[in-house]
């Protein structure tokens, strides 16, 4: 029998235009009997792949919950949702018939992509896998409902899945596997293995220095950019064995289980080798179950859409857990307006039992992983009590759902107009942003046909930009303007306890809007190359730069310069059109540890490129971001600025969020005793951008929702 694939157009809004993928109609001649005969392989190699995990837990190849250690505070940060464990075994399974049937040599590896559009209703077993597999997702049954969805579901009325938590990434470009499916990308054009991306971090530092500050901009370009990333995206990586234990990679071993991709670290390490370390644990992001034939793909268990998911959660369930549910329309919080109190203080290794002052409990997972995320989540948890209490006073008949949803779109609107307004022009300057159409030039147009998902090349490595404006100290600034004191990166990881003091948020935000951002670029600070997640008591950590090599590598992403081709039409065949792109020191130094341009990791070549005008980052992560941001805008059907959808703002409603929202008055309105600001907290003071009294900002006219 033949099948043949459907013919699919996979749009994909690339630099603007749309890519269309060539229409893969070649006609396949897969068997049913193959079909079945690849299942059952992949059947019995997921059994093997069960009874190693087994075996390595019974080896005690596991990180115990209980253990201080900075890999445990990472994999609790990437934590997968419960049920992942299930959703990752249906990933796994489907890439297995996947590589069973490339190794029968019916198709080329360059076709691997394509097999997601081929129908399995022929195979017996391939059916049975799929009906299984698409059971296990969560069907969504769409209303016409008023507000976003805290699942991000429902948002594209066709593609009810678009945008949710814990779908599937999308991409810009066909993988790079090992082995066209799903082990990490490895080689390099001649042959040999990529370099070692600790030594890749090493030596970058090594050449470029550590730490030069940005002359324009503030930390709270990076303490509002990370915190929009976990808006966005959560990478769940894998866990292993029947209770989903975290595994423990380390020692280096080349014989390792599959869900392992450690940093081997060596024994000259500038840092590493003085406190006899080896080995990093990096655990492989887990396979999205895709249902369908086809390589590897990661999930994204945050929604995509800006919706301050990492505040209001992202479910129904969770949800209700954070709010009061008192009529009054608010979330839970303690004391001074401090967010609630964590769940689990035994074991969360950031919580202090024995004083009784417990870590944090937000929409995200990652709420505690240090001070900056903890106090943007406060100002913006407040936000949404203090518009609450404002439309309280204004209705006092409202229900506690109308007063909630009303007040949580408001603020949606006011993180997203923060966003396209204040922070992303800065990042990829106003040129790239009237590209993309990301400013702001009146009502939009919601497009349907636009998928909001994220697109892997953004998590895994334009986004990252962001790690090379980490600062190797934080800044906690009084409410006279003056340095209080400096907090060590290292030693910020999970220790959040001061913020039940009085003030400490009005310190920590005003210590973003004040300290320089460190200047982007290939360089990284040691809180973040030696100490990342560092614990107390510990004089280690682990290496965030690389990290994202490493992760990028575990999600195939193909090399620099494919993408250099793919935003700027650039092909690169020497090392000297390279360093014409590049950063003069960073392309030596890359020449040195890659055996040929097309072999640099995107993360690596995106940090070394030299900034477009005005921007902080260059040309290819400045396309990435500018796509994704694009998508992110114009996919979602409640974003602010839309008009002609029922859902949207009235045309009196959107007036007023366009003329008041600032995040300077934000954090006026959230803090405890903040009464002076400057306009724009992303930009350093000066005479350009004077201190002025919060009362000088408009506050939002809430009379359009009367
Ligand atoms: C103190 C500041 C920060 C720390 C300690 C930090 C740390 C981390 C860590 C540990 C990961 C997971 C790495 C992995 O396992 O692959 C991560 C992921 C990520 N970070 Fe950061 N980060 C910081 C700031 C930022 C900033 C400023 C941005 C962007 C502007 C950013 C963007 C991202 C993105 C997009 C991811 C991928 C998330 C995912 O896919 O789950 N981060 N970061
Ligand atoms: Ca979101």
């Amino acid at each position: 029998m033949e099948y043949r694939t459907d013919c699919t157009v996979n749009l994909l809004y690339a630099i603007g235009v749309v890519l269309a993928l060539s229409c893969y109609a070649q006609s396949q001649h897969i068997s049913p009997e193959e079909l079945d005969q690849a299942f059952i392989q992949a059947a019995s190699d997921l059994q093997e792949n069960e009874r190693l995990q087994r075996r390595a837990v019974e080896l005690g190849k596991v990180v115990s919950d209980q253990e201080a250690s900075a890999s445990r505070k990472h994999q609790r940060t990437t934590y997968a949702a419960k049920k992942a464990k299930a959703t990752i075994d249906q990933g796994f399974l489907f890439n297995a018939a996947t590589l069973a049937l490339l190794k029968s040599g019916r198709f080329a590896r360059e076709d691997v992509g394509r097999l997601s559009s081929l129908s399995l209703e022929h195979s017996v077993l391939a059916k049975q896998a799929q009906d299984k597999c698409n059971s296990e997702q969560d069907i969504a049954i769409c209303q016409k409902q008023a507000f976003q969805t805290h699942d991000g579901t429902c948002n594209n009325l066709l593609n009810p899945q678009w945008g949710q938590a814990n779908g599937c990434q999308l991409r810009l470009l066909e993988p790079a596997y090992e082995d066209g499916v799903g082990l990490p990308r490895r080689f390099m054009s001649n042959g040999d293995e990529l370099p070692n991306p600790r030594f890749v971090s090493e030596k970058l530092l090594e050449v470029l220095g550590e730490e030069e500050l940005d002359p324009q901009y503030t930390h709270q370009v990076q303490g509002f950019g990370q915190f929009l990333d976990h808006d966005m995206i959560l990478t769940p990586t894998s866990r292993i064995g029947v209770n989903g234990s975290m595994p423990q990679c380390c020692p280096f071993d080349t014989n390792q289980i599959s869900q392992c991709f450690p940093i081997y670290v060596r024994p000259g390490d500038r840092f590493f080798s003085k406190v006899q370390t080896e080995c990093m644990n990096v655990v492989r992001s887990g396979p999205c179950p895709t249902c369908t034939l086809g390589y590897r793909q990661q999930s994204n268990a945050e929604t995509s859409f800006i919706d301050l998911s990492n505040i209001y959660g992202l479910n129904d369930t969770q949800n209700r857990q954070l709010r009061t549910l008192d009529g009054s329309g608010e979330l839970t919080s303690q004391g001074i307006g401090l967010l609630p109190p964590t769940q689990t203080p035994q074991n969360d290794g950031c919580s202090d039992p024995d004083t009784n002052r417990l870590c944090f409990r937000g929409g995200d997972i990652r709420v505690n992983q240090q001070i900056g995320i903890v106090s943007q989540t406060t100002t913006w948890h407040r936000q949404h009590n203090y518009i609450a209490r404002r439309l309280r006073a204004r209705h006092p008949h409202w229900d506690d759902d109308t007063l909630y949803f009303t007040a949580r779109r408001i603020v949606i609107a006011q993180m997203q107009m923060v966003s396209y307004n204040e922070f992303l022009p800065k990042v990829i300057g106003k040129d790239y942003m009237r590209k993309y159409a990301l400013d702001f030039t009146g009502p939009t147009k919601y497009n349907p046909d636009i998928n909001p998902g994220i697109i892997n090349e953004w998590g895994v490595a334009a986004y990252r930009y962001g790690h090379a404006t980490i600062r190797n100290s934080f800044w906690a600034v009084d409410l006279k303007g003056r340095l209080e004191r400096e907090i060590p990166m290292r030693d910020a990881f999970n220790r959040v306890l001061n913020f039940y003091n009085p003030l400490e948020n009005d310190k920590i935000m005003l210590g973003f809007s004040v300290q320089p951002m460190k200047k982007f670029g290939p360089s990284f600070v040691t809180g973040v190359t030696n100490d990342l997640y560092r614990p107390l008591n510990s004089s280690f950590g682990m290496d965030l730069p690389a990290i994202n090599t490493q992760r990028g590598r575990d999600h195939g992403i193909p090399g620099y310069t494919n993408y250099l081709k793919l935003c700027s039409g650039l092909d690169v065949h020497s090392w000297e059109d390279l360093a014409a792109i590049l950063k003069p020191k960073c392309a030596i130094a890359l020449r040195d540890l890659y055996a040929a341009p097309q072999d640099v990791d995107l993360f690596i070549g995106g940090v070394c490129e030299t900034p477009l005008p005005g921007a902080i980052v260059g040309p290819t992560f400045g396309c990435i971001i500018g796509t994704q941001f694009h998508n992110v805008r114009y996919g979602d059907r409640f974003f602010f600025t839309h008009q002609g959808e029922h859902t949207s703002f009235t045309p009196e409603q959107l007036r007023s969020l366009l003329e008041s929202t600032l995040y300077a008055k934000i954090i006026c309105d959230t803090s405890e005793g903040i009464k002076n600001i400057h306009e724009d907290v992303f930009t350093q003071i000066s005479e350009h951008n004077p201190i002025n009294p919060c009362s000088s900002y408009p506050s939002l006219d809430l009379s359009p929702w009367d």
